[in-house]
């Protein structure tokens, strides 16, 4: 050590969080609960109090996120939306499959909500064409069980001006995905970008 300076051993402190007052989503706002090793799914309901659409979910999910995109379901009152991917084959509506209804027939991912409390359940994609054919999109926050995958990024995160969102708001709000360690994107996250691009260049025949 010098003159009382810092050891050369000793950590920096790490900075205070300055943008705890944005608002994402209420699953990561107060800290990203942690994912449990060997977890193995849960039931998520939608938010009727009769009735509810009960979705079974037989697996642990992959690639969670918090998505800004207009199409993605969010909570009263949130910013973003939170979902995760998983195979389509672990999904099945085990209650009130009635109530469902697709909320847009012409969309890539075919959000099956329900028709009271317009939560959505299930986003399939019915596209064989499509990378992320036979996966299914769900929002895990639905479920009372912890230990679903942890989100890791941040999706469309301009799009939330889309849906609103004031443009002189998005440094901190980029600042807040940024602290609580979701890097903002405005696509998907590098890897699934890759992954689409991979599926696009071998269906044209420029990767083998
Ligand atoms: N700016 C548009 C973007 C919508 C968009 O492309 N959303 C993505 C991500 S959803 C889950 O991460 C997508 O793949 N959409 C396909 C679909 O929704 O069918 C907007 O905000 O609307
Ligand atoms: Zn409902
Ligand atoms: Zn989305």
């Amino acid at each position: 050590m010098f003159f009382g300076g810092k050891s050369e051993t000793e950590a920096p402190a790490a900075a205070a969080p300055k943008y705890t007052h944005v608002k994402i989503h209420p699953q990561v706002d107060n800290g990203i609960p942690p994912e449990k090793p060997g977890f193995a799914g849960g039931t998520l309901k939608c938010k009727c109090t009769d009735s509810p659409v009960v979705v079974e979910v037989a697996a642990q999910t992959a690639h969670n996120h918090v998505c800004g995109c207009t199409k993605c379901w969010k909570p009263e009152g949130a910013v973003f939306a939170q979902i995760a991917v998983v195979a389509r084959d672990k999904v099945t509506v085990k209650e009130n499959a009635d109530k469902l209804g697709i909320v847009d027939t012409g969309a890539a991912i075919q959000r099956h909500a329900c028709r009271d409390c317009g939560t959505h359940m299930v986003g399939r994609i019915e596209n064989t064409g499509h990378p992320f054919h036979g996966l299914d999109f769900v929002h895990t926050e639905l479920s009372d069980r912890t230990g679903w995958a942890a989100p890791t990024f941040a999706a469309f995160v301009s799009s939330i001006i889309e849906s609103g969102v004031d443009p002189a708001r998005m440094g901190d709000i980029r600042g807040r995905l940024t602290e609580l360690g979701l890097t903002p994107y405005d696509c998907l996250s590098p890897p699934l970008m890759d992954v689409i691009a991979t599926h696009v260049a071998k269906t044209s025949g420029k990767q083998g």
